[in-house]
């Protein structure tokens, strides 16, 4: 039995590129992000990936990921889910922020507290302890058992949704977590065992 899950950060979007705090706003790849989503994509197919189920947020540079992931391994029309619950985490205030104007005014040290503490939430946002308590019980209800009856299954989403994710499917503490840097368009793939426990881990970098 496989019972795989293959975790994948969206590639580069527009505003990635411009620096700017994105949350919840909906905006495109960049031509960078594509070019990570389709070589991640790629990269999977090579090692013959074939997904059962594929999972994505409402968000259009998940779900454009999703789908160049899905285009490279031959599986175009495969059924996939969207859901909010694996959004980006609500940035509130600073959407749309110049990361460096925001250093600037708030100072570098909290700016760091906001982008990636456990409980602290930015001005009017989402802390990652927030993103967290959406994103579990959705894998809980609505992924784990299809990796639990042997399958394989696909998630594109966001940095802050799947750090949530990995911190809970890894025992991550909330002082670890501060460390934790996913980089865009890069497959992690986990292995589980029957008792739900993560079995093995392997970063499918380009
Ligand atoms: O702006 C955002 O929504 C996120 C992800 O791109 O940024 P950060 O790295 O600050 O969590």
């Amino acid at each position: 039995m496989t019972r795989t899950l293959v975790l994948v950060r969206h590639g580069q979007s527009e505003w990635n590129m411009k620096n700017l705090f994105t949350g919840w706003r909906d905006v495109e790849l960049s031509a960078q992000g594509e070019a990570e989503a389709k070589a991640a994509g790629a990269r999977l197919a090579e090692r013959g990936f074939k997904f059962d189920i594929a999972f994505t947020s409402a968000l259009k540079r998940a779900q454009n990921t999703c789908q160049h992931i899905l285009d490279a391994t031959g599986q175009s029309d495969l059924k996939t889910v969207r859901n909010q619950a694996l959004n980006e985490r609500d940035y509130g205030d600073l959407n749309g922020l110049n990361k460096d104007d925001a250093r600037a005014k708030w100072g570098e040290e909290q700016v760091h507290v906001w982008r990636r503490s456990y409980d602290t939430p930015p001005p009017g946002g989402e802390s990652l302890k927030d993103t967290g308590a959406r994103v579990w019980p959705y894998y809980m209800h609505e992924m784990q058992p299809h990796v639990l009856r042997g399958g394989t299954v696909l998630v594109a989403a966001h940095g802050n949704s799947l750090r949530a994710l990995i911190m809970a499917l890894e025992g991550i503490s909330g002082e670890d977590i501060v460390k934790l840097e996913l980089a865009t368009g890069v497959p992690m793939i986990y292995r589980l065992n029957a008792d739900s426990t993560v079995a093995s881990k392997e970063i499918l970098s380009a």
